[in-house]
């Protein structure tokens, strides 16, 4: 059964996006994030600060594998550093997997986290002026692993709706 990935820096939409592709092609989509927090009855942030961050690291592994192993179709919404750890980037590439990269500037990640920080652990405690450095450095740092996608899609100045089709095309 078909796994479509959507991978990319923390907010360049792979929530937003997800959801809204899951109601045009009919298929579930499950957020990593979301599903890590019901299991472990946890806000991502209350994991970070109880268990610490490799803690995190190896039970989103964990729960990714197994999603790729569940017999239905899903589009699958990676956490932002989701490709960076573990092995998962060379899971990106297996069998009955279609991965996409939602490739956001560094402008569009700013204007969008500045927003909405405080349920990112890695940028909850950073100043508006120390944000916008450490998106750029993450994401130069980042780029390898998102790049292991199958393809690429660039989200900035589109709608939702426009970012969807983009994606439907794709898959067609
Ligand atoms: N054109 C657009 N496409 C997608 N998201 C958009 C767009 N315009 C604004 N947004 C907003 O960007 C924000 C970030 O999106 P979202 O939470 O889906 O990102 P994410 O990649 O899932 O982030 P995280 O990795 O932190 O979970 C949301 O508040 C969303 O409403
Ligand atoms: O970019 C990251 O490393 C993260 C992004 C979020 O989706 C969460 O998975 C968590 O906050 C870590
Ligand atoms: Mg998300």
């Amino acid at each position: 059964m078909r796994k479509i990935i959507l991978l990319g820096y923390m907010g360049c939409g792979k929530s937003t996006i997800a959801n809204s592709l899951s109601k045009n092609i009919k298929i579930p989509f499950v957020d990593l994030d979301k599903k890590i927090e019901e299991k472990t009855n946890l806000s991502i942030n209350a994991i970070f600060e109880k268990h610490g961050e490799i803690y995190f690291r190896k039970l989103e592994h964990e729960i990714f594998v197994e999603l790729l192993h569940s017999p239905e179709s899903l589009i699958i919404g990676l956490g932002g550093g989701t490709p960076c750890y573990a092995n998962n980037h060379e899971l990106l590439k297996g069998e009955g997997v279609v991965s996409i990269y939602l490739k956001a500037s560094i402008e569009t990640l700013f204007q969008r986290l500045v927003l909405n920080k405080s349920k990112r652990p890695l940028i909850a405690d950073k100043s508006e002026g120390e944000m916008k450095e450490f998106i750029a450095i993450h994401l130069f740092e980042r780029s390898f692993y998102y790049n292991q996608a199958q393809y690429k899609v660039v989200v900035d100045d589109k709608t939702i709706h426009q970012t969807v089709v983009d994606i439907m095309d794709l898959l067609a």
